[in-house]
């Protein structure tokens, strides 16, 4: 059986009376790429602290590559790249510096540091940077830099704590494509927190927190199909009479600002007779489904209620 790249048994961060991650449980298999999604406060960053050895839990166990992070924290941490939110390189030190002093304090030979920093700056699009200072570099390379060191000892995971946190929107991008050519290229596997709906849509999966519970889980494909928002939407002749047909037929539809709406929880293979239903009327018809926002809304507290109230199906 292989072993998981990490594991959350019933995890909980207690601060005094704040309880910031309540009871999560779950994990990934090695080489997958996963988002922990939520808003501010969801309990983020302090799962994260506990993954990464840096916190103890309060109770329940978290376990890299099935080391204990509290009962084992040195054969965890030797397993792990982290990149913290805030910037965490030496500004004042030139980039190939801050990899070798990283090198160093992880016992990293000095042979296959200086092989691996040769690569790791070509990598990461620092090939001819790597003797000025860190303080000339753009954010975006910075945080490439920090990507390059969190890899230089050779973890099977990598985390990042908001990764792309302060980027502009290009270099938000190139940092996406490092992340995703790591899981290709190396097989290392990813966990990161986001606010972003666009960023957690690029993982294999999805963990959404809200008030440190996982609210939902799964691919971003699977937590879409799973909300009960499809709609089969038709463009009419006259929506009255199509909205009067269908209601004949037993579909409870809506006249939305698309058009004539439906909704299925399996769209596609309701299509035809929804057409059929509201008959020669019908110019065009098409399936909508659910965005990464509308999950992240449906799972998220303060809207669950809303969702309840809203979410009924209305093929028959
Ligand atoms: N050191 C601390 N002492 C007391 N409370 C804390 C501490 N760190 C976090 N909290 C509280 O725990 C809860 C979860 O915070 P956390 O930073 O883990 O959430 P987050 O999802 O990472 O938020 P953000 O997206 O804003 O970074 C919040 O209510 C926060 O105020």
């Amino acid at each position: 059986m292989t072993v998981p790249a990490f594991e959350l048994s019933d995890l909980t961060v207690r601060y005094g009376p704040v309880t910031a991650v309540d009871g999560v449980s779950a994990g990934s298999a090695p080489g997958l790429v996963t988002a922990l999604l939520g808003p501010n406060g969801a309990g983020k960053s302090s799962l994260l602290r506990v993954l990464s050895t840096i916190a103890p839990p309060s109770s329940g166990t978290a376990r890299v590559f099935g080391h204990d992070t509290r009962a084992e924290p040195l054969a965890a941490r030797t397993r792990i790249g982290l990149v913290f939110q805030e910037r965490a390189l030496d500004t004042d030190l030139s980039a190939e510096q801050n990899l070798r002093f990283h090198a160093r304090l992880f016992g990293v030979g000095r042979a296959r540091a200086r092989e691996d920093i040769l690569v790791l700056l070509e990598r990461f699009g620092l090939a001819g940077r790597g003797r000025d200072r860190v303080e000339t570099l753009s954010g975006g390379l910075a945080r490439r830099l920090e990507i390059a060191r969190a890899l230089l000892h050779r973890p099977g995971l990598l985390i990042l704590d908001e990764p792309t946190n302060g980027l502009d929107p290009e270099a938000r991008q190139t940092v996406w494509d490092d992340l995703i050519r790591l899981r290709s290229e190396l097989g290392v596997t990813v966990l990161y927190s986001t606010h972003y709906m666009d960023e957690a849509e690029l993982a294999d999966q999805i963990i959404i927190l809200s008030e440190g519970r996982v609210a939902g889980f799964g691919s971003p494909g699977r937590l879409k199909s799973e909300l009960r928002s499809s709609r089969i939407v038709l463009v009419t002749h006259d929506d009255d009479t199509a909205l009067a047909r269908l209601a004949e037929a037993g579909f409870d539809a809506v006249i939305d600002s698309d058009g004539v709406a439906v909704r299925c929880r399996e769209p596609e293979s309701r299509m035809a007779e929804v057409i059929r239903a509201a008959g020669p009327l019908v110019r065009a018809a098409s399936v909508h489904h659910p965005s990464m926002n509308d999950v992240f809304l449906a799972h998220t507290a303060a809207n669950r209620d809303r969702e309840a109230a809203d979410g009924t199906v209305s093929c028959p």
